[in-house]
């Protein structure tokens, strides 16, 4: 609590861990903000990637047309537009033309110090010679920000800076905010996740501002505590991990007690199967989960799986009927099933849709005429069978693999299959932790490769967390917030009694295939 005496800083940093609705929140305080807008300044929102951009532009159309003198975009597409541009050539750092492009520059055998002189003498070549790369945006920003006139009136341009994700900005990019709080023209709003912090790997930060500024009066912290993404359980659960915040269950449309639960096998193959069978298991998931995450530092982790699995990577049960209907229709285009996809250049869920219509089609008449049913697919598809093939023997072959498909749709178990048919935007996920970042799926597999790894996901110590600089603990914690309803872990390496302990300590139960036939369990 502030004493009474002390003034509360205009500037805030709001502390807002996973599915808390940051981007909604952020939306309103832009929209309260553009209202008080006058029309000779500009309000700022800074995002970290392209798509944020395009998340807050297009929420803030539903609501309101977004004036001229509103920005929003990434750091180095502002400071181009804000200070490089207008000021570079009047301080004559950089000619006439200029190019930005991406390209990284990589120097090998320096270190520290050295290693960032010798990158700022080349990013500085490079930009007399109007090539500006992305590294090079903040470092020449800063050095045209230098000059007092061209500062000041930067400064007092701005009236309103915005930064989501605040925890991904490097030092360089926080000394920018720092100009505009000193320029004293400007109110800052920063919300992040200090949990989330794991893009640490491009510059390492001992002590990112998310957590330093929390000491410090410059900026008023505002935490908000709920969570709209998860259900009660998993928000017990990921509360052991967060060094910040407690956060509230509010989504009280989640109502499943699912429990968090550790799959015992190291064998990809058979994690993914269990963690399947375990999401049509209502004794572990009540709500079978349409989209699931499979989670891992690196994507080659399941790379194992994918390729035995490549065009049925999704569970066996719900694909039944689809891997039949894929099966014919390989027979029938002459084509191996797992390209099939590809043959018709089509979107995975465009091509289910279209293969329930088939089979919708075919149910609909018991009787329906062999060449009927080639008209439909010739309409459905965009490669032609022809029942008019000239060469008697591939007419017959045709008409023969038709007239077994019609027979073996039509003696599908069609109640017993039916929750599965119907299930055409089932979703697997295959993604890196850091790819998740951002997004939420129903159920989520994370695999950790080592103990050691998984050790660190699950750390509950405040100290030990803040002090990872490889950022394991933070991509655990990250992981384990995307799920909303089902949350498995596992890990391919066998783990001793003391993690078993941990993970025990913390509420997570144990599957395995032997607990399976343990229990008996039949699945749906
Ligand atoms: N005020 C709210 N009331 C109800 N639902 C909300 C509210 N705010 C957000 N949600 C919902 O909660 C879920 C999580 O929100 P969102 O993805 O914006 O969280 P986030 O803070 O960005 O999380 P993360 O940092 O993990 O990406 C979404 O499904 C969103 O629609």
């Amino acid at each position: 609590m502030m004493g009474r005496s002390k003034k509360i800083s205009k500037h805030k940093l709001i502390i807002a861990a996973a599915g808390s609705g940051k981007t909604r929140e952020l939306i309103k305080r832009i929209k309260d903000k553009i209202k008080l807008l006058p029309p000779s300044k500009h309000l700022i929102v800074i995002t970290y990637t392209n798509a944020a951009t395009n998340e807050i532009k297009e929420r803030l159309e539903e609501e309101i047309s977004i004036p001229e003198n509103v920005f929003i975009g990434t750091i180095h597409s502002f400071l181009i537009k804000y200070v490089i541009k207008p000021y570079g050539k009047i301080l004559r750092l950089v000619p006439d033309e200029i190019t930005i492009t991406d390209y990284d520059i990589k120097i090998d055998s320096q270190t520290g110090n050295q290693y960032y002189q010798r990158k700022n003498q080349i990013i500085n070549a490079l930009s007399r010679k109007g090539i500006i790369t992305y590294d090079g945006v903040v470092t020449l920003a800063k050095k045209i920000l230098k000059n007092d006139v061209v500062r000041a009136r930067f400064c007092k341009r701005i009236a309103y800076l915005f930064v989501d994700e605040f925890q991904d900005s490097d030092l360089g990019q926080f000394q920018i905010f720092e100009i505009l709080r000193k320029g004293n023209c400007t109110e800052i709003v920063l919300v992040g996740d200090p949990e989330q912090n794991i893009m640490n790997f491009r510059k390492k930060i001992t002590n990112h501002p998310i957590v330093s500024l929390q000491g410090k009066k410059t900026y008023h912290v505002e935490c908000i505590q709920n969570n709209y993404r998860s259900s009660e359980t998993i928000v017990e659960f990921i509360n052991h991990f967060h060094s910040d915040i407690k956060q509230l269950y509010k989504n009280k449309e989640i109502t499943s007690k699912n429990p968090i639960v550790f799959i015992e096998s190291t064998e990809l193959n058979q994690i993914v199967r269990n963690f399947n069978d375990l999401c049509t298991n209502k004794e572990y998931c009540e709500n079978k989960p349409k989209k699931r995450f499979f989670l891992a530092y690196e994507n080659k982790e399941f790379d194992e799986y994918r390729i035995n699995n490549s065009g049925n990577r999704e569970s066996k049960q719900a694909f039944k009927v689809i891997d039949l209907i894929m099966q014919y229709l390989g027979a029938l285009y002459n084509v191996k099933k797992s390209k099939l996809i590809n043959h018709f250049n089509m979107e995975t869920i465009e091509f289910r849709k279209r293969c329930l219509n088939l089979f919708f089609k075919i149910r609909s008449d018991p009787n329906m005429k062999i060449e009927h049913i080639i008209t439909y697919l010739n309409s459905l598809f965009p490669h032609k069978i022809s029942p008019l093939e000239e060469n008697t023997n591939i007419q017959f072959k045709i008409d023969k693999i038709v007239e077994d498909f019609i027979k073996d749709i039509q003696s599908i178990d069609f109640k017993k299959n039916i929750d599965n048919i119907i299930d055409d935007d089932y979703e697997d996920h295959f993604l890196t932790i850091h790819k998740s970042k951002g997004l939420q799926a129903d159920a989520v597999l994370a695999v950790a490769s080592t103990e050691k790894e998984l050790l660190k996901w699950l750390e509950i110590d405040k100290n030990k967390r803040l002090s990872d600089k490889t950022d394991d603990c933070r991509l655990g914690y990250v992981a384990f917030s995307r799920a909303k309803e089902f949350l498995c872990i596992a890990c391919r390496k066998s783990i001793s009694d003391s993690t078993r302990q941990h993970l025990n300590n913390l509420g997570v139960v144990f599957y395995s295939d032997k607990t399976a036939a343990k229990k008996d369990l039949t699945y749906v």
